[in-house]
């Protein structure tokens, strides 16, 4: 069993900032779980609303609960006409993570969470809106002014979200493949995004707020953004022996590498040996000849150089691109799960709050003399 990571420094790095009942990661070195369940084990069983539902609501739905989830989030999904024309508004260059934080910021505004009794009303609805939201302005902006139907006949969020993309019913392997997907992002106890979440729900803010915040979190490439950033850099390559080359170059140059190596985790992220089994039926089914055998390069490459292992998003890179999803919407994927991890966390914040506010260590001058505005260099 590997040791936990060694973990101290700046970033609050090995610092306890709270608890949670909802995930561990790391605990032996490579596991996550979600409320005690081992993520292989609900990555393989499990649809996304039956993890979500966990997340949020504290246990696994029956079957009863879990159909009348389902259909409450499928009766959900209509886009207020006013955000419809806000989000025709956004440019069609605008980044889909840009257009996810205004639309949710949006979504407050029309529904906004008038009292904590209707928070789980509202993360519904969110989870219910998202994937439609983001693909909307999607096909508006890049498909001739399309305005799609979001209220599809989609059975699960996964399949909604390839549904509204393209315009048709997915097939079968690809919700598969979505279902893993969202569940492997959907929780991860305090990284950057949900501990935004969390001092902001602190402040007994409303829950659009929080959520409207952790969406900037995990926009940059150091977090959920490094899916696509990873994507950017293998679709270069055309042969695994290309890869190599221009990863060793990176290396010397002192590049990072997106999808590599992780805060908490030591020797492996256990959702990459999920992902990466993915990725690898699709790259079969596609009849891909190198983006896969690009990735598996990479992984080895980084290993051997560096003792560095993908994370979560590297795979999900492959897996997407193979499954035809732009580049650009692969962070707002993670939005659409992580919108649970987050709320439960706000959820659970709110339930024995104090307001987050650490202190710091102070480096500046000990003491200024005032100067007159004019006397100013
Ligand atoms: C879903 C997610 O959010 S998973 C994370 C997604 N982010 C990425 O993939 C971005 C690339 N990775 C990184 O930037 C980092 O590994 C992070 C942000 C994930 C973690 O950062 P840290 O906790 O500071 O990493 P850690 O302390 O283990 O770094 C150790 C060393 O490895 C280096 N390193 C870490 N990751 C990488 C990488 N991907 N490429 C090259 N070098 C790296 C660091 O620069 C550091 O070197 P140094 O000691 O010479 O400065
Ligand atoms: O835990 C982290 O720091 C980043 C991460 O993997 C996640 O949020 O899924």
């Amino acid at each position: 069993m590997a040791e936990a990571k060694k973990l101290s420094g700046a970033g609050l790095r090995g610092q306890s900032a709270g608890e949670t009942a909802l995930c561990t990661v790391g605990q032996t070195g490579a596991g996550l779980t979600y409320r005690g369940y081992d993520i292989k084990e609900l990555a393989d069983k499990a649809q996304f609303e039956e993890v979500a539902y966990l997340l949020l609501y504290g246990k696994l739905p029956n079957q009863a609960e879990l159909d009348g989830y389902k259909a409450k989030l499928k009766s959900q999904r209509a886009l207020p006409q006013a955000l419809k024309t806000v989000l025709e508004q956004i440019p069609a260059d605008a980044h889909p993570m840009d257009v996810m934080r205004t639309g949710c910021s949006m979504l407050g505004n029309l529904e906004t969470e008038a009292d904590f009794a209707e928070q789980y009303d509202k993360v519904d609805r969110m989870l219910a809106v998202f994937p439609g939201m983001i693909n909307y302005w999607y096909n508006f902006t890049h498909n001739d002014g399309l305005r799609i139907e979001v209220d599809t006949d989609a059975d699960s969020i996964g399949e909604q979200f390839l549904w509204t993309l393209h315009n048709k019913k997915p097939e079968p392997l690809h919700v598969d493949v979505m279902h893993a997907s969202l569940i492997l992002y959907a929780e991860h106890e305090f990284n950057a995004s949900t501990f935004t979440a969390r001092v902001c729900a602190s402040t007994l803010s409303d829950i659009h707020s929080c959520v409207t915040a952790a969406i900037g979190s995990l926009r940059g490439p150091l977090h959920g953004g490094a899916n696509e950033a990873a994507m950017a850099m293998i679709e270069h390559w055309r042969s695994a022996e290309e890869a190599e080359d221009a990863v060793m170059g990176m290396l010397a140059r002192k590049d990072k590498i997106m999808g590599f190596g992780h805060a908490i985790y030591r020797e492996s992220d256990p959702r990459n040996a999920i992902i990466k089994e993915w990725s690898k039926k699709l790259s079969e089914q596609t009849g891909d000849e190198y983006l896969y055998a690009v990735s598996e390069r990479v992984e080895a490459v980084m290993w051997r150089e560096k003792k560095l292992f993908c994370n979560a998003d590297f795979f999900h890179a492959s897996a997407y691109s193979f499954m035809g999803i732009p580049t650009k919407l692969f962070t707002p994927i993670f939005v659409c799960s992580r919108a649970s991890g987050w709320c439960a966390h706000v959820i659970e914040q709110r339930a024995n709050n104090r307001i987050i506010r650490p202190s710091a260590d102070y480096t500046g001058p000990e003491s200024a003399a005032w100067v007159a505005i004019e006397d100013r260099v």
